[in-house]
């Protein structure tokens, strides 16, 4: 029998994924947040999850390992998208990439053409990209979390990261002072996967599809 792989990472994206889930007729076995199983059957024998690093979900996806996925368009552009069919924009997992600085830090002087700044971030092309549209040559300095701290201890002028509430920047005495894009998950799917297995794939796009919040 044939048989699909979905390939989620804990925390935000699997909590929000498990009404798209339920919509597809899917119910997992186990719950991640409690369970240190990696993989996780369904209600379904022909379904079953992968637990996996945000980071790491386009890979599994991209090498076949799983079948589909569920990835921030922030780790999708990090990635490239290689061996990637990206049908769905699930709106969820709903926030910004930004870019943050110390309260009172002249950010419009810091980018004057001839001006330079250091950034700290984990989405080193991303920024790259941004600041090569403005004309601007940036020192990027590459950290795996807790960006925030950066520019508080001098490790950078500012940085370039995810914001939702703005509570963690509240926190730590910084400002947004310049949004580069709106982030949310999106469905992946590898594409050999799709023309292989198109009858297990499309009606769970189908029900994907359907159960989007606008
Ligand atoms: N504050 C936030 N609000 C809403 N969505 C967010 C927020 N932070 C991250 N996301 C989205 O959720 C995805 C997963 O974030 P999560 O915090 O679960 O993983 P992570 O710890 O950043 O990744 P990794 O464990 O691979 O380093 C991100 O890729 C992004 O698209
Ligand atoms: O605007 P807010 O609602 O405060 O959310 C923003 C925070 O959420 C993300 O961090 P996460 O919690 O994923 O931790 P990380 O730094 O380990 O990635 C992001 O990197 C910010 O630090």
């Amino acid at each position: 029998m044939s048989s699909i792989t979905l390939a989620l990472s804990k925390g935000r994206i699997f909590e929000e994924t498990l009404p798209l889930l339920a919509a597809a007729g899917i119910v997992p076995t186990d719950n991640p947040e409690s369970s240190r199983k990696l993989i996780i059957g369904t209600n379904r024998p022909d379904v079953r999850l992968v637990i996996v690093r945000a980071t790491d979900t386009p890979t599994y996806v991209q090498y076949g390992a799983a079948d589909l996925g569920i990835a921030g368009k922030d780790v999708l552009l990090e990635h490239g998208g290689a061996g990637l069919y990206q049908p769905l924009d699930l709106n969820i997992a709903r926030c910004r990439l930004c870019v943050a600085a110390p309260k009172g830090f002249d950010y419009a002087a810091a980018t004057r053409p001839g001006g330079r700044i250091r950034i700290a971030t984990k989405y080193i092309d991303s920024a790259k990209a941004h600041f090569a549209g403005k004309g601007m040559h940036v020192d990027l300095i590459k950290l795996y979390g807790s960006m925030e701290l950066a520019p508080l201890v001098g490790l950078a002028d500012a940085i370039v990261d995810l914001v939702s509430t703005g509570g963690t920047l509240r926190a730590n005495n910084l400002e947004e002072v310049e949004e580069i894009m709106d982030i949310s998950s999106r469905l992946i799917v590898n594409q050999a996967s799709l023309k292989l297995k198109r009858d297990l794939i499309q009606p769970v796009l189908e029900a994907f599809a359907g159960a989007v919040k606008p």
